[in-house]
């Protein structure tokens, strides 16, 4: 999808460590800064001046946007553009940091995963993971002239328990060539500091960022030259940031906002409404990496199937295949993240004999925190395709019993393959609307809930998510996760010796399914709490957003953006069961479940009497056609209603 897709050979992406490391370097050097060279409120001829030396800046950010050939990229589709843009600018890494006034939100996600060749070509993709193989289009250039198994010795230790530096020492002694590449980076990278402080130092910002009405009115007649956008989104976050300085005389907050939000929609190709609704969750600053962020796939992550194998022993198998990886981080013992490999990741031998499974890094965190224990009863409630189902088992040794849930029957297959690829005996799969629990089964000991969501969390990875979700979906979604909730409040036991826990998931980053839902789920089961995720990585939830307060304990829920963790958007929160209630013994239907939770939606004035009315109309389409199949494969010929020849 999109250019930044197509193959090209790049550096490989750090590791969430290094992620880390680096965006803590950052920050300090724009602290730093933004000390040494915050403007005095500017007046008259200090603007102009800015104005002049930030003309120049123009001019030289502008002779770098436009290419060796000095050619704009005009068109429609910004994400592409923004690819193109991505490629031609980023000769090297941190190059970025040259191009835009110093004391600028520094945009880099780009150059922790870069484009990427892909690791599977178009049949190969077709075995990996429905829901993961969009992510595993990457080439890294990623160079070890070490021996292998010294690499890999050195990777792992034999009980795999790494130690925070222990791990960090593994980490740089993983690949010789990957620490030299850092070093090298490094330099690089204090050089441009040095060269930003003395921008910093020169370039004053210019406060009438805005269009002229003339300008705006030119801007509507047809595509824009997106380099001009982005140099217009990057000065108008910087007024932002620092509106009372650098606000023009006479423009309003919102005008900025407004104009910004315009340029958004136009550079990354967000519909008005998602770019707001994203926009609204972080500063200025935050946002566009954020959107920016989403310009990127996810490095390439696998789990170690520990049914089966270690993850050292999986990292040298793999090794010996011509697969380069390190550890994913020091929060997860089975993780490991592909840099480049000679082999396709989703069918070699290991693959197909269930020693791993592909699983985005963010996916590994609602089962740690669900901390499922050895020989108890867990229900996975909305399980397909199992990645997280799989992982519960291995969690729990292969005993015990983990149900599968999902309502959605085809993709059971999928389920159903990876709990057998991965060697998975203590799982039960069943095909139920999860609303009907606890009337099918109750009396859990633990539950994880990974609801169906927007997955504005994976835009990364489903660029359609940004023009195809509306305000009905965000309305609709969290109207069904929360009476899921709720059936997984119900059908927990909170009698369970270590257990009565309620893990509640999403991969969106939208509050009105995670944090709303969260709120919902306190004020309507008091016999639950919220407690720690004892997740060693995230942000703590919203306890109020945009007027509305949540209560003050969802702060333990924890938040996951691209930009931050380098992982997937996404949320967790972890319910302790601290009381039985009637609703424990819950006989109702998930169809009466869903008149209630509609009748009460309607009395909040939440949902109206047009809520998910279905279109006649469009329905018949799908019903005919399904009546047709349905025919077809009973031998049956739909147009003549009679049997057809064998
Ligand atoms: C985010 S995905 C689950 C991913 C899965 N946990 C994994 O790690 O592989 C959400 C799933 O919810 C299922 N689903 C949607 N509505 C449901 C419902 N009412 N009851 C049970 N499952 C539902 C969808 O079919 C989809 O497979």
């Amino acid at each position: 999808m999109g250019s930044r897709r197509h193959k090209n050979k790049q550096s490989a992406p750090p590791s969430l460590d290094e992620f880390q490391a680096k965006q803590e370097r950052k920050a300090k050097r724009v602290e730093e800064r933004t000390k040494r060279t915050r403007p005095e409120p500017t007046d008259k001829s200090s603007s102009k001046k800015a104005k002049t030396t930030d003309e120049k800046h123009h001019k030289h950010k502008h002779d770098k946007h436009t290419g060796e050939d000095g050619e704009h990229k005009h068109g429609k589709h910004t994400h592409e553009h923004s690819s193109k843009k991505h490629k031609k600018h980023h000769k090297n890494e941190g190059e970025e940091d040259h191009e835009f006034p110093a004391d600028l939100p520094e945009v880099d996600l780009e150059e922790l995963s870069k484009a990427k060749k892909s690791l599977f070509d178009d049949e190969e993709e077709a075995d990996v993971d429905e829901d993961l193989q969009d992510e595993f289009d990457m080439e890294q250039e990623y160079e070890n002239d070490e021996d292998d198994d010294v690499q890999v010795k050195s990777m792992f230790s034999d009980d795999e328990e790494f130690g925070e530096d222990e791990l960090e020492d593994l980490n740089a002694a993983n690949m010789e060539s990957l620490s030299k590449k850092l070093d090298e980076e490094e330099a690089e990278e204090a050089e441009e500091a040095e060269q930003e402080l003395l921008e910093a130092n020169q370039i004053q910002p210019r406060a009438d960022v805005l269009p002229s009405k003339e300008e705006e009115e030119m801007m509507g007649d047809g595509p824009q030259d997106l380099t001009s956008v982005r140099t217009r989104i990057i000065e108008i976050v910087k007024v932002l940031e620092d509106f009372k300085t650098l606000g023009a005389e006479g423009r309003s907050r919102t005008e900025y906002v407004d104009r910004l939000l315009k340029d958004i929609c136009e550079y990354f190709g967000y519909t008005p409404f998602l770019a707001e609704k994203l926009f609204n969750l972080f500063s200025p600053s935050e946002a566009l990496e954020f959107f920016e962020a989403n310009e990127i796939a996810r490095p390439i992550t696998i789990r170690t199937n520990t049914l089966k194998t270690r993850r050292r022993d999986l990292a040298q198998s793999l090794v010996n295949r011509g697969v380069n990886l390190q550890p994913i981080g020091n929060w997860t013992k089975v993780g490991l993240q592909i840099f480049d490999s000679q082999v396709p990741i989703g069918a070699t031998p290991e693959y197909l004999a269930g020693q791993y499974i592909l699983q985005a890094a963010s996916s590994f965190l609602p089962v740690i925190a669900l901390d499922p224990h050895e020989n108890e009863r867990i229900l996975d409630m909305a399980a397909a395709p199992g990645g997280k189902t799989t992982y519960i088992s291995a969690m729990m040794k292969n005993t015990g019993c983990v149900f599968a849930n999902d309502a959605n029957k085809n993709r059971t297959k999928s389920l159903i393959a990876n709990i057998h690829r991965l060697g998975c005996t203590n799982t039960i799969v069943c095909n139920y609307d999860a609303r009907e629990f606890p009337k099918v089964i109750g009396g859990f000991d633990r539950i994880l809930l990974d609801a169906p969501c927007s997955g504005t969390g994976v835009i990364g990875k489903d660029q359609s998510v940004k023009v195809s979700r509306t305000e009905k979906d965000f309305i609709q979604i969290p109207h069904l996760q929360k009476q899921l909730l709720l059936s997984a409040i119900d059908s927990v036991d909170c009698n369970s010796k270590h257990g009565g826990v309620i893990v509640y998931s999403t991969c969106s980053v939208a509050v009105e399914e995670d944090e709303a839902v969260v709120d919902y789920a306190l004020r309507k089961r008091p016999n639950v709490k919220l407690v720690e995720t004892g997740l060693a990585i995230g942000k703590e939830g919203f306890t109020s957003f945009r007027g509305k307060t949540f209560h003050p304990s969802v702060k333990l829920t924890r938040r996951y953006y691209p930009h931050t963790y380098n992982v997937d958007g996404f949320f967790v929160a972890k319910f302790q069961k601290i009381g039985p209630s009637p609703h424990d013994d819950n006989q109702a239907s998930a169809k009466e479940k869903e008149a209630l939770a509609r009748e009460e939606a309607m009395e909040e004035g939440i949902i109206h009497e047009d809520f998910a009315n279905f279109d006649n109309e469009e329905d018949e389409k799908y019903i005919s056609k399904s009546k047709k199949n349905s025919l077809l494969k009973k031998g049956i010929n739909p147009k003549s209603s009679t049997p057809s020849k064998k």
